[in-house]
């Protein structure tokens, strides 16, 4: 491999790669311009008929001339492959030639030949999977270094040519280490052949991702999103796609990506979101609580308790029309009615079904006695009188939040469909105390919630969309794994976690088990070990938890070159750990203080009297403000370059048992890419020792 590097960006000879590699750089640029001018140029009064589709259109301009602008900062192209032979033109965009340059988004001159080739064309696919061993036909591939948006260096590997041995790129290596600051980027130039793997596997198929912190989940969920989006651009602008994160905060560190990538549409949310449109979430459980609500055995309550509404009929239903009484007996009648429980179609559909069927059976009869009735007389039929208050009694509507209001709050209710799935505790432990008057004034808690979304599935098919991505998902429970399954049940999910980071009562043992929770028991499992994030010091030393809180699992293997800084330093107070905060600050990037969450108001205070500005989580760092100050609880899924650990034994204690504690306190320590110093007055937890 070589490498070819310049600080000074300007002149360079015309036969100098370089200045060629600049040249074309330069010409991109100037036809994306053009490509973006001509968008911004379209007329769109000729063509959109009315004001309805003219919003719409508009709606599409806008944003595609947003995902067509030259943001300075992120090159046009980052790669370059030189084949044996020319690939066919369908993989490549319609480009042929045998040499390609490899960007975020495809740009082609005024006759429409493509300049630089999207990162997801097929065409690109061995820039990030080829090899020494195989070389996909590929005889160079070549990778861009930018410094400031200038193009200042290229490295080759000449795939083919046996005589040069494989090394690790600098370039890559530099990429990896290049300090945070502001939200998470995207790794488009230097995603990992088993990254590229899970990012580029089809969409039909359920993935799960098991990774230790740091070893790009998120990252690589986020580049499948984009990839799915490039794939199959069609069917999932029509089904829709969802990325699910833990919270408001790493929501609003990871939005950036997908814009960053040309990807505008992609809805991002909490679980808490999805479920939120049944009822507003006021109140909380205690542990017990949340995790009797969150077991998938609530499921079946649910079903009972809905289905206990249905009443099997015991009077005849008899329709008069005109002089004539046409008579349904109550047996037929129940006849209908089974067969509709059996048919296994939601409780809602059946309920509209009903007046249909013996509207139905009235009209046999009618036959019968040699009418001929056509379908507006069954309709008739189906609303008369008589059915309506038929199937007012045998299927009545439900309401979701009621049904669960009462389960909640009456115990013989509960204990008639609990029977032999909640123990006497249990469902003590998920009855309220002082039950609340009515849905509205109920204090829901996220459970709640997530109960009543099950009820109104079972009542209504909530929509699913075409491709779902689930981060973190090792904190769910059963039931919001269910939440988010039935959100993707005609498409598929890409799972992501990590066994050793769950911190709630319920979080996942096993993921073949969340995988059934979530509808999806053939998705495949894969595991991540290389880590990008934290340098090896400091992963050793967290890894050290790993036998308490997750054995199975396999250490975390840091490719970070750089050692890192890492010190565990006794302090005597606040002031030691403010100090510690200056002390890093001198360095470059970003800087997370973290603390149990009892302790961050002590810590605020003691920053305010130092001057020491800081932010809270997710918010974006500036120039000036380059420290965040983290509850442990909001931690999960960030990172800084720098990382003040104050007490890990109070992160410990902060949570409901030494398991959880020790797993907060494992994702606490592995969020420092550059250096972590940790402070403490007290004693560290032994298991650290
Ligand atoms: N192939 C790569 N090239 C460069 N950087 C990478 C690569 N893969 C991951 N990273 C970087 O490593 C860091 C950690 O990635 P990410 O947050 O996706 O990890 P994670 O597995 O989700 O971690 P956690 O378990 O802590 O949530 C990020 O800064 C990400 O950009």
């Amino acid at each position: 491999m070589s490498t070819v590097s310049t600080s000074t960006p300007t002149p360079a000879p015309a036969d100098d790669p370089l200045a060629r590699e600049r040249a074309h750089l330069a010409a991109s640029r100037a036809a994306l311009r053009e490509m973006r001018e001509e968008v911004e140029a379209l007329d769109i009064r000729d063509v959109a008929a009315n004001w309805v589709n003219a919003q719409v259109l508009k709606r599409q301009i806008d944003e595609r001339i947003e995902a067509l602008a030259d943001l300075s900062d992120t090159p046009l192209f980052f790669g370059r492959l030189d084949y044996l032979h020319a690939p066919g033109a369908e993989q490549a965009e319609g480009a042929d030639g045998e040499k390609f340059y490899i960007g975020r988004r495809h740009v082609h001159d005024a006759d429409g030949d493509p300049m630089v080739v999207d990162w997801r064309a097929p065409v690109s696919q061995p820039f990030y999977r080829a090899s020494q061993q195989d070389p996909m036909d590929v005889a160079l591939r070549r990778r861009f270094g930018y410094t400031g948006g200038e193009l200042t260096a290229y490295e080759d590997e000449h795939l083919s040519d046996p005589a040069e041995a494989a090394k690790t790129s600098r370039l890559l290596q530099r990429e990896i280490e290049r300090p945070r600051v502001g939200p998470m980027r995207d790794i488009v130039a230097t995603i990992q052949p088993e990254q590229d793997e899970i990012v580029r596997a089809g969409l039909t198929g359920t993935v799960c991702v098991q990774g230790g912190p740091g070893t790009g989940k998120t990252a690589v969920g986020l580049h499948r999103v984009a990839y799915l989006l490039y794939a199959h651009r069609e069917r999932l602008a029509r089904s829709g796609t969802l990325v699910i994160g833990p919270n408001r905060s790493f929501l609003r560190y990871i939005e950036q990506v997908l814009p960053a990538l040309g990807e505008l549409t992609v809805r991002q949310a909490t679980v808490e979101d999805l479920v939120a449109q049944h009822a507003e979430v006021r109140g909380s459980d205690d542990a017990t609580a949340a995790a009797v609500k969150g077991d998938a055995r609530m499921a079946q309550v649910l079903r009972r308790a809905l289905y206990s509404h249905v009443t099997l009929p015991t009077e005849p239903v008899v329709v008069v029309r005109g002089s004539r009484h046409w008579r349904i007996p109550a047996y037929e009648v129940e006849e209908i009615v089974r067969e509709l429980l059996e048919r296994g179609i939601r409780y809602g559909a059946a309920r509209e079904a009903l007046p249909q069927r013996i509207a139905h059976a009235v009209l046999v009869r009618m036959e019968q006695a040699g009418e001929a009735p056509d379908d507006r007389v069954q309709d008739a039929v189906a609303r008369n009188t008589a059915v309506r208050a038929a199937v007012k009694a045998i299927w009545p509507q439900v309401d979701p939040a009621k049904l669960v209001l009462r389960l909640l709050s009456d115990p013989a209710f509960l204990a008639e469909h609990a029977a032999g799935l909640l123990t006497e505790d249990e469902q003590k432990a998920i009855l309220w105390a002082k039950p609340p008057r009515s849905v509205k004034s109920a204090k829901w808690s996220p459970a709640d919630a997530v109960l009543i979304d099950e009820a109104a599935d079972l009542i209504q098919r909530t929509p699913s969309l075409g491709h779902v991505v689930l981060d973190e998902a090792q904190d769910l429970s059963p039931m919001q794994y269910r939440a988010v399954g039935r959100r993707c049940s005609t498409g598929s999910a890409t799972v992501l976690g990590d066994l050793a980071q769950g911190t709630t009562p319920w979080a996942t043992r096993s993921w073949r088990e969340a995988l059934a929770h979530l509808g999806k028991p053939d998705g495949v499992v894969e595991e991540l070990t290389a880590g990008f994030r934290v340098p090896t010091d400091v992963i050793t030393y967290a890894s050290r938890l790993l036998p308490h809180i997750a054995p199975e699992l396999t250490p975390v293997r840091s490719i970070r070159e750089n050692p890192g800084l890492f010190e565990v330093r006794p302090v005597t107070g606040d002031a030691d750990v403010v100090a510690a905060c200056r002390e890093l600050l001198r360095r470059e990037g970003s800087l997370g203080l973290i603390a149990a969450d009892a302790r961050v108001p002590a810590l605020a205070e003691a920053l305010e009297r130092a001057g020491l500005a800081y932010l809270d989580p997710g918010r974006e760092t500036t120039p000036d403000v380059r420290l965040t100050l983290v509850p442990a609880s909001l931690a999960k899924g960030l990172e800084y370059d720098y990382v003040v650990l104050d007490e890990p034994r109070a992160v410990v204690d902060g949570e409901p048992d030494e398991r959880t504690g020790l797993r907060r306190l494992y994702v606490a320590l592995t969020r420092a890419v550059s250096g972590l110093v940790v402070t403490h007055a007290g004693p560290l937890p032994p298991q650290l020792g």
